[in-house]
């Protein structure tokens, strides 16, 4: 009987394992297989681009950790070491840096016509607020939204834009002479240049420079958040609707930032860009996750926008010389298609894209040149003998009158380029610097690391303005595209003529009453941080001294 019980068991321990058996042989398999098939997934893009020279990556991040650690500062002693074409990974993707001038003008310019879009993806795909802007649009849609939005960057309509940009100023100035002590100056810089997008982009008066002057009693950070926050400290024009929207606009741009401080889809896209948007479609749903609040952000910062095109159209108010404006007289006088959704997304670019560089570039004027007194003395010379002081400067006294003041922005701007890379990438297989690069491979063009090339620079990290004296043989001899901060070709900065405008002006204004001395209070050196563009990490807190003239 015993005998028997066992074989029966045997039996029915053989029926169930022998089913079980036949199931482990393929989950073993595709367990060696998953591995496998992400692997090669993982590195095709590489496998393609492998030719070309570059640093060992970590797995799974590539040079990601040395990014966020160093900043884009990282590709000048990787480009020494490399050469003027290596790789460089975030993640799964490999990008091939050009630091050579000659190269960049083959892909800018000479190139262009296959490689004419931009690489960065944005992570926030189905945000039309971003992806109808011309930054990140492609192709005809890029060159259709380019071609409408060009006229309004023409000199003639720049030159209306000068008394508005002007009257701003005035509240900057009367801003830094009611602060008791040093003063914050790149938040001062920020409210100004948020002030001069919301007048001459949407004809809205922010009122932030009308709100009083952050004293450096204490180490604060420069951040957006505090700006803003100013706002409920109480301003004229509907303070809550205008604090709303910059608080919606911060996180917007936080939604923009690519590395391992983005939301968690951002980041697996960076790994396995197949996941990233199934895995944002499960985040944006769930309160609390990053990937909620960019969507509930964007979605809001959109529906405002809206609001304003409506009333803009209904109060008629066309003749006014902002953005908004002449895009919406060249709609009704049927020059251009183009739906409210894309004039939202172009409207809201130059709070996007003109702001922070153009206030960065400003406060790094002042700052450099606080700390060269020749270069000052200088200025001052100019700035005084141009012009009688009272005098509103045209746009071709802009031009023309300030030769030195010219020397001082580019030299500034090569010192430290606010926006370190410019991308790219190829529409079909191309050869650039002797390399065979594949479809769809991401360029980046190191306009940090040129602007930093001692061939081109002798003295690279002196403030040297002379350097770009027309006249002295160092500019002669200098390659035409080493130092193009508005990055280069077809695809340059649209509003460049804009944002030369105001930062002219800006100084103009400035110098004519103050000079300026770094605060003992101030962190020295500077410390800078890398969002979308260059910023600084603490702020910069300078001494303002009403000039005796
Ligand atoms: C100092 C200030 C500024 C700097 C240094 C700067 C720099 C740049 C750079 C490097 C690019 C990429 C160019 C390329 O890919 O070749 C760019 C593109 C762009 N910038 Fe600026 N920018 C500034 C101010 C502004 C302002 C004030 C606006 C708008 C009001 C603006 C709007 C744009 C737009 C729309 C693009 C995309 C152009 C395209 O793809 O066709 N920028 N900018």
């Amino acid at each position: 009987m015993d005998f028997l019980e066992a074989i029966w068991g045997l039996e029915r321990l053989m029926e169930i394992r022998v089913p079980l058996i036949r199931l482990l042989g393929p989950c073993l398999l595709s367990l060696a297989i998953f591995p496998i098939g992400f692997l090669v997934y993982f590195y095709a893009p590489y496998w393609r681009v492998r030719k070309i020279p570059g640093p060992p990556t970590k797995f799974l991040l590539g040079h990601l950790p040395l990014m966020a650690k160093h900043g884009p500062d990282v590709l000048i002693p990787l480009a020494h070491k490399y050469g003027s074409m290596f790789r460089f990974h975030l993640g799964r993707q490999p990008i091939v840096i050009i630091s050579d001038p000659e190269l960049c003008r083959e892909v800018g310019i000479k190139k262009f016509k296959i490689i004419n879009n931009r690489s960065i993806r944005s992570p926030t795909t189905e945000s039309p607020l971003h992806e109808e802007g011309i930054f990140l649009s492609r192709d005809s849609s890029w060159s259709s939204k380019r071609n409408t939005v060009v006229s309004v960057y023409q000199p003639s309509h720049l030159a209306n834009l000068i008394p508005i940009i002007y009257s701003h100023l005035e509240s900057l100035i009367s801003n830094i002479s009611s602060s008791k002590e040093d003063i914050q100056f790149s938040q001062l810089c920020t409210k100004w240049a948020i002030d001069v997008i919301g007048d001459t982009a949407f004809g809205v008066q922010f009122g932030l420079s009308n709100v009083g002057v952050t004293n450096t009693n204490d180490n604060n950070d420069d951040k957006d958040e505090e700006t803003f926050a100013c706002l409920s400290k109480g301003n004229s024009y509907d303070k809550d609707e205008v604090s709303e929207f910059l608080k919606l606009h911060a996180l917007s741009i936080d939604s923009l930032k690519m590395g391992l401080g983005s939301s968690f889809s951002t980041i697996i896209g960076i790994i396995a860009p197949f996941l990233q948007v199934p895995c944002r479609e499960i985040l944006r749903r769930i309160p609390g996750t990053a990937d909620y609040r960019m969507h509930d952000a964007n979605r809001k910062l959109s529906g405002k926008l809206d609001e304003i095109i409506k009333k803009r159209v209904i109060e008629k108010t066309l003749k006014s010389k902002d953005f908004l404006a002449a895009i919406l007289n060249a709609r009704e006088s049927g020059k251009e298609q183009i739906d409210n959704t894309s004039i939202s997304a172009l409207a809201y670019e130059h709070l996007l894209a003109g702001s922070k560089t153009t206030n960065f570039t400003l406060v790094m004027v002042v700052y450099l040149v606080s700390n060269h007194p020749e270069v000052e003395k200088k200025l001052l010379q100019e700035i005084d003998d141009a012009l009688p002081r009272d005098v509103i400067p045209t746009a071709d006294d802009l031009k023309f009158k300030f030769p030195y003041l010219d020397q001082v922005v580019k030299e500034t701007m090569r010192y430290r380029t606010v926006s370190p890379v410019v991308a790219r990438e190829t529409s079909t297989q191309v050869e650039v610097g002797g390399y065979i690069l594949p479809k769809g491979t991401w360029i980046w063009l190191a306009i940090g690391v040129l602007a930093k090339d001692p061939k081109q620079f002798p003295e690279p990290e002196e403030f040297k303005p002379e350097r770009f004296d027309p006249n002295c043989d160092e500019e002669k001899q200098r390659h035409p595209y080493a130092n193009i901060p508005f990055g280069i070709g077809p695809r340059t900065c649209v509003a460049q003529k804009f944002a030369i405008l105001e930062i002219k002006l800006a100084l103009i204004r400035l110098y004519r009453s103050y000079i300026f001395k770094h605060s003992p209070k101030m962190q020295s050196p500077l410390e800078y941080k890398y969002g979308l563009v260059l910023e600084f990490k603490n702020g910069v807190k300078l001494r303002a001294i009403k000039r005796d003239v």
